[in-house]
């Protein structure tokens, strides 16, 4: 039997990085997916990991993994459970012993994180996963969470922790609690990638929709407004970890100016939710709104911008768009990364074909997605 596990990628339409803080942000899932496959091996002892989107293979025996890990007695855990600095060191040994190609070396994380969420899970069982993505791998839209919540959701679907109803054909969802459990251990594998995620990411892919999170906490927010975004993708690479850090370290050398700034943003996140989820009566109604968001992204990006987290490339999409009289945000840490572009109801399909020729020249590529759907889903196939 193989079983598969999908998770949506995600958009923040206000509140990256603050969030880290504490302070509140407003994101979205969207319809692209990262999908997990295990199949169990009974004909030999060797975890094979094949990662389509990044082109690597790995092989471990099972016996290695364990001499390796032993230190730890026996992994298995029903609780999610925190990787330790010094099993990071040991699970580097093992991804060091396959020899990571240099120019990847900041893929390896996501390789820790699986090691890590593969054995705290199923312990130690010879299996084939096969991981691939339609998200682009580190542009902002959520891949490492999609990464480890369809890791973590096929994991648990093949082991004890869940009961799930293996005959069922199709996706099928977790009940709540264990999509809570999914959840919790997603987050472990995005503390190893990220170094201090704030939880929104694993949360969105999870549970889908539009959510609000601030502290650890998630609400769901109920949508009335038709929500459209031009996704850009500068394709220029940042490092989530990276970025994040270096707002910390702005925030510790200027903690009052900070403290403003993350207010501020947690008012537009706010603001964001509200207007979302109120019902149009009518289109005046309905653009006024649309003007409202089109402001609140406005200043959700000079925010950002002051904290440190945009990018030339981030600031040409900005200009670019702006000549069509539509904003823009970074989406996601920033950096380089990807770009949202709010599309209001009455814009036509020929100015948005000019801005997306516009924004190619540039060498970016823009799409849109669909917003705020179904969370992490599993299926069962029993072919093979
Ligand atoms: N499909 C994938 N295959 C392999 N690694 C992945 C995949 N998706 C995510 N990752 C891991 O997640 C990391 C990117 O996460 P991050 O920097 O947070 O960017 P984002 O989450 O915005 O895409 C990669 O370096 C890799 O370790
Ligand atoms: C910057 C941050 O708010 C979002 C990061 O998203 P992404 O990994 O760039 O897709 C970090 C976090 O919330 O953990
Ligand atoms: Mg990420």
């Amino acid at each position: 039997m193989e079983v598969t596990a999908r998770a949506p990628g995600k958009i923040i339409l206000a509140g990256e990085h603050a969030v880290v803080h504490g302070y509140t942000a407003v994101a979205s899932s969207i319809d692209l997916y990262t999908v997990f496959s295990i199949r169990l091996r009974s004909d030999d002892d060797t975890v094979k990991l094949k990662l389509n989107d990044i082109g690597l293979d790995f092989s471990w025996s099972v016996r290695r993994i364990k001499e390796v890990l032993s230190h730890l007695g026996s992994p298995f855990s029903s609780t999610p459970t925190s990787c330790s600095l010094e099993t990071i060191k040991s699970l580097a040994t093992l991804v060091d012993e396959q020899s990571f190609p240099e120019t990847k070396i900041g893929l390896a994380s996501g390789v820790y994180a699986f090691l890590w969420l593969y054995t705290s899970i199923l312990g130690f069982k010879p299996a084939t996963v096969t991981v691939s993505s339609e998200l682009p791998v580190g542009a902002g839209l959520g891949s490492s969470a999609a990464y480890c919540v369809s890791l973590s959701a096929a994991l648990l679907a093949l082991s004890d922790s869940v009961k799930l109803d293996v005959s069922q054909k199709g996706w099928s969802m977790f009940n709540e609690s264990e999509a809570e459990l999914v959840n919790k251990w997603a987050f472990e594998g995005e503390k190893i990638i990220h170094g201090k995620p704030s939880g929104v990411d694993n949360s969105v892919s999870t549970f889908g929709n539009v959510i609000k999170f601030k502290s650890g906490v998630m609400t769901r927010v109920n949508s009335n407004m038709p929500l459209r975004m031009l996704i850009t993708n500068t394709k220029v690479g940042r490092d989530t970890k990276a970025l994040v850090a270096n707002v910390s370290a702005r925030k510790s050398r200027h903690p009052d100016a900070m403290c403003s700034v993350l207010n501020a943003i947690e008012a537009i996140s706010d603001e964001w939710s509200t207007i979302i989820q109120s019902h149009a009566v009518d289109d005046l109604y309905l653009s006024a709104n649309e003007e409202k968001l089109r402001e609140l992204m406005e200043m959700n990006q000079g925010l950002l911008l002051s904290i440190g987290v945009s990018h030339a490339s981030i600031e040409n999409v900005l200009q670019t768009s702006m000549k069509y009289k539509l904003a823009s945000k970074l989406t996601g840490a920033g950096g380089g990364g990807c770009v949202l572009t709010l599309l209001p109801t009455h814009i036509s399909g020929e100015v948005i074909d000019k801005l997306v020729e516009e924004l190619g020249s540039f060498g970016f590529q823009s799409f849109t997605a669909g917003i705020g759907g179904k969370g992490v889903q599993i299926s069962f196939d029993h072919s093979s």
